[in-house]
C-alpha cells in the first residue's frame, strides 16, 4: 500500500470506536441461541407438564418409522400446496422475502367457532383455514399485484391500512386473528430492514455527509504529514452482488419500487413477484425495478449460521423476540425466528440462502399445535389442575407459567425423542434426521388427523392417558388458548 492511500484497517477501526460501523453492531451476534438450555431449565423446574418416557419411546419409533416410509425430508417442504417455488416462477430474492414476511406473521390462527364459520380464505377455487389461510393470502395478494412480500411497500403510501385489511379479508364473518397487530408489524419490520440492512444508496444523503464529515475530521495524517484520503465506502454496484442475486434483480427486477407519485395501486400497474414477465411485457409503463435485498443482506449477516440469524431477527425485531419469564428467570423460546430459518433450509433444500452449517441445533417451535400431537402421543403429560383448567375450556393467559411449561417441555420432549430415534438409529444422524424435520412431521401429521375427523379444529380430542390406560372413552376437551406470540399492546 503506497503512503498516500488511507489504510483500511484504520478506517474500520475509526469507525468501530465511533461505533459508525453497522459492521460492528451485528458482529457481536452469538450462534447459541439459548432456546434449548431454557427448555431444560423449564423442564427441570415444570410441576404441571412431564414428559412420559414410555410414550417418548414410543413416539421415536413410530415416528422414524413414518419418516423412512415417507422419506420425509426438506422436499416435502415444496410439496405443500401453496409454499412457493423457484419452479413456479419464484425468484431466490422473491422466495427468501416471500418465506420472511410469511413468518413475520405465522402466529395465532385459533378460532372458536366451527369448521364453516371460522377464518378462511378463498384462493384458488379452495376455502383454507389456519397457517395455510395466511400462505393463500400471501399468494392471493401477489396475483393481484399487491406486492406484499416486498418489505419497502409496508411503509409506502400505497400499502394502506385498507390495501392490507383487503390481503388478509376473510370468506367467512371472521376476520384474520389480531389483524391490527399484524399490519403494525409488517410497518415495523419493514422499518427495521430499511434502516439496518438498507441498501447503502438509500442512506439519507445527510447520514452520508454526516459520516463523511466525521471521519474527515478523525482521519490521522501519517506521519509524514501528508494527507490522508479519507474513503467512505461507496455501495457495492449491483453488478458486484453475487451472481444469483445480481441475475435477478437484472432479469427479473424481482421487486419493483413503488413511485409514491404513481396512480391509484390497480390490478395492473403493480408488479408482483410471482407474475413479473408477464406484466413485463404489458404496454404499460414500467416504474423502475429495484430489488428490496434487505432480508437477503439479514440472512447474509449470519455468515450461514442457523443459530447467529435467530439471534439477529431476536436481537433487531421485537416482534420476533419471543421470550418470557419463568421462576423469575429470563427464558428464550423464540419459536418464529427458528421457523423462519427452518422454512429457507427447507424451501432452499439446505442449499443457496438455506445453507447452514449449524442447522441441528435449532428445535422444535413452540406454537401451540404441535404439543397438541406430542399429548395425542402420550408425551406430554398434565398435572390434574392444568388438566382440569383444560377441560374446562379455561383460557391460559398469554405468559402464564402454564403456557410457559407446554412450551418448554414440548421444546425438550422434542429433544428427547430425537435422541432416542439417534439412540435407536445411530445411521439416521447420516440422514439428517434433526429437530427440525421432527417438528415438521409431527405439525403435518397432527393437520392430517385433523383432516380425518380425529382433531377437529376448534375441538381437541384428546386420548387422556389416565382414562386410556383405564380403558376409558375419549376426552373432547378443547385446545388451551395459548397464543403463541406474546402481542404486546403498540402504544
Ligand atoms: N411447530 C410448528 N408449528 C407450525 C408449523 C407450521 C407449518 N409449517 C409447514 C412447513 C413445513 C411443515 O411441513 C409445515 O407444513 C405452522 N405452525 C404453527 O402452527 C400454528 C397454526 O396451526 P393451524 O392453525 O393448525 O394451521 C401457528 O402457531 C403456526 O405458527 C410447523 O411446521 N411446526
Amino acid at each position: 500500500m503506497s503512503d498516500d492511500e488511507a489504510d483500511p484497517e484504520l478506517l474500520e477501526l475509526l469507525r468501530q470506536s465511533l461505533s459508525l460501523s453497522k459492521k460492528a453492531a451485528s458482529d457481536e451476534v452469538s450462534s447459541d441461541t439459548g432456546v434449548l438450555k431454557s427448555a431444560e431449565h423449564i423442564y427441570a423446574n415444570a410441576i404441571d407438564v412431564s414428559i412420559d418416557m414410555y410414550g417418548t419411546k414410543a413416539a421415536a419409533a413410530s415416528l422414524f418409522k413414518t419418516m423412512q416410509q415417507r422419506g420425509y425430508s426438506t422436499q416435502a417442504w415444496s410439496q405443500h400446496d401453496l409454499h412457493p417455488a423457484i419452479e413456479q416462477g419464484f425468484s431466490e430474492v422473491g422466495m427468501v422475502n416471500f418465506i420472511f414476511t410469511m413468518d413475520l406473521l405465522n402466529f395465532s390462527f385459533w378460532s372458536e367457532l366451527s369448521e364453516t364459520e371460522r377464518y378462511q380464505v378463498e384462493y384458488l377455487g379452495k376455502r383454507w383455514t389456519g397457517y395455510k389461510s395466511l400462505v393463500a393470502c400471501l399468494r392471493r395478494a401477489l396475483d393481484e399485484g399487491v406486492p406484499i412480500t416486498t418489505p419497502r411497500y409496508w411503509n409506502d403510501s400505497l400499502g394502506s391500512d385498507d390495501v392490507l385489511r383487503h390481503v388478509f379479508r376473510s370468506a367467512t364473518d371472521e376476520q384474520i386473528p389480531l389483524l391490527e397487530e399484524r399490519i403494525a408489524m409488517l410497518r415495523e419490520a419493514g422499518m427495521i430492514l430499511h434502516q439496518d440492512f438498507g441498501d447503502p444508496d438509500e442512506i439519507r444523503s445527510d447520514e452520508k455527509e454526516t459520516l463523511e464529515a466525521e471521519l474527515d475530521q478523525l482521519a490521522l495524517g501519517p506521519a509524514d504529514g501528508s494527507e490522508v484520503e479519507v474513503v467512505v465506502a461507496d455501495p457495492a454496484p449491483i453488478e458486484s452482488l453475487p451472481a444469483d442475486v445480481a441475475m435477478e434483480s437484472a432479469q427479473a427486477g424481482a421487486e419493483v419500487e413503488t413511485d409514491t407519485t404513481a396512480p391509484e395501486i390497480t390490478q395492473s400497474n403493480v408488479v408482483s413477484e410471482a407474475n413479473n414477465d408477464e406484466v413485463a411485457k404489458s404496454s404499460l409503463p414500467q416504474p423502475e425495478r429495484r430489488p428490496d435485498l434487505t432480508v437477503l443482506r439479514l440472512v447474509e449477516k449470519a455468515d450461514k449460521s442457523a443459530g447467529k440469524l435467530v439471534n439477529l431477527l431476536a436481537k433487531h425485531f421485537p416482534s420476533f423476540r419471543d421470550e418470557a419469564r419463568f421462576l423469575s428467570k429470563r427464558v428464550r423460546l423464540l419459536k418464529r425466528p427458528q421457523i423462519f430459518v427452518a422454512d429457507l433450509w427447507a424451501a432452499f433444500n439446505g442449499a443457496g440462502y438455506g445453507e447452514f452449517t449449524d442447522i441441528d441445533h435449532l428445535t422444535m417451535f413452540a406454537d401451540y399445535r404441535v404439543p397438541q400431537m406430542l399429548r395425542a402421543l402420550g408425551v406430554l403429560v398434565y398435572s390434574p389442575p392444568l388438566h382440569y383448567h383444560i377441560s374446562s375450556l379455561k383460557e391460559i393467559p398469554s405468559g402464564h407459567s402454564w403456557e410457559v411449561q407446554l412450551r418448554g417441555c414440548s421444546i425438550w420432549a422434542v429433544e428427547l425423542i430425537r435422541r432416542e430415534i439417534l439412540r435407536q438409529h445411530p445411521e439416521a444422524a447420516a440422514t439428517g434426521v434433526n429437530a427440525v424435520l421432527i417438528d415438521f412431521l409431527l405439525y403435518d401429521l397432527a393437520k392430517e388427523r385433523e383432516s380425518a375427523g380425529e382433531i377437529s379444529a376448534s375441538l381437541v380430542c384428546f386420548f387422556c392417558r389416565a382414562l386410556r390406560e383405564l380403558g376409558g372413552t375419549l376426552f373432547k376437551i378443547k385446545w388451551l388458548k395459548m397464543p403463541d406470540l406474546q402481542v404486546v399492546p403498540r402504544s
